[in-house]
């Protein structure tokens, strides 16, 4: 089995080019290749699939090509990946799948609908969705129990900000955050944030760190950044404008502005080869 291992600020991907949706993936299979001691290890997969070929990307084939399956590292489906879309956007031009003409936005079909990715050499920024603040939760880690705002980037996450006087780096995320269920049935992705020193040529600085749904703490998540931000230009009484997004594996940039979401930073891929089939 052929396959390209890439990251985008360090959140890792198998990505696995099947373009006529012959792989008859499992979630076993998928937890197997994450493995970090018994597989190729990631933070999930990245499977490259024609839109027309796949049940849930045909209805989009009339505007994107390619279709992109993420399933998270412990095999489950999530609806959207910022940082996988633009690793795969990244793997579809150095693959010369998808030839960028000039600036215009290379469409993607993802579970969330198309997005719209351009590269401009190491960065690859991508258009999603706009995030939308529609709650209060709570999310419990430890002693430490935190209200936050509840965002829907296409996929759920819940954006807590840390009490002044306590450390980003201070929190246990070995263990996955309680969160409230009656909010986030189907799970949710908690970002734990910390303002950051004033950045030139942005409106916000956050310093963020992440424990994903089915992924566990990675070392950045896209859709995160873009919630985090949201939340951050809400709190500073505004709706749009550029925030820089510090995670443990670098900084991503997202622009909000009235009807649109970017998302930027490096995606880069490091390894290609085979695997032998992953056995569960
Ligand atoms: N790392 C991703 C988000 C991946 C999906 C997430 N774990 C979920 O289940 O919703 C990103 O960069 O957005």
């Amino acid at each position: 089995m052929q396959f390209t291992k890439g990251h985008g600020t360090g959140n890792d991907f198998v990505i696995l080019p099947d373009p006529d949706n012959q792989l008859d993936l499992t979630p076993g299979q998928v937890a197997a290749l994450c493995d970090r001691r018994r597989g190729l290890g990631g933070d999930g997969v990245l499977r490259v699939v024609r839109a027309a070929k796949h049940p849930e990307g045909e209805a989009m084939a009339g505007e994107a090509e390619w279709f992109m399956d993420y399933w998270n590292a412990d095999g489950s489906f999530a609806e959207m990946c910022g940082n996988g879309a633009r690793v795969f956007v990244r793997y579809l031009v150095e693959g010369g799948l998808a030839i960028p003409a000039g600036q215009a936005p290379l469409p993607v079909a993802t579970r969330a609908g198309v997005v719209r990715a351009v590269v401009d050499g190491d960065t690859v920024a991508v258009e999603m969705r706009r995030p939308r603040v529609y709650d209060a939760s709570v999310a419990t880690l430890g002693g430490l129990t935190l209200t936050g705002a509840a965002v829907d980037v296409g996929n759920p996450h819940l954006v807590c900000a840390l009490p002044a006087g306590l450390d980003l780096g201070s929190l246990d995320l070995t263990r996955a955050p309680e969160f409230d269920p009656a909010v986030f049935p189907a799970g949710v992705n908690v970002e734990f944030t910390a303002t950051g020193d004033p950045v030139d040529d942005v409106d916000g600085h956050v310093l963020m760190r992440v424990y994903e749904r089915g992924s566990a703490e990675t070392l950045s998540c896209g859709t995160g950044a873009c919630a985090v931000a949201a939340v951050a230009l809400r709190d500073a009484g505004r709706d749009t404008g550029v925030v820089a997004v510090d995670v443990p594996g670098g900084r991503l940039t997202v622009t909000l502005t009235d009807d649109s979401c970017w998302l930027a930073g490096p995606a880069v891929l490091v390894a290609t080869g085979d695997t032998l089939p992953p056995t569960p």
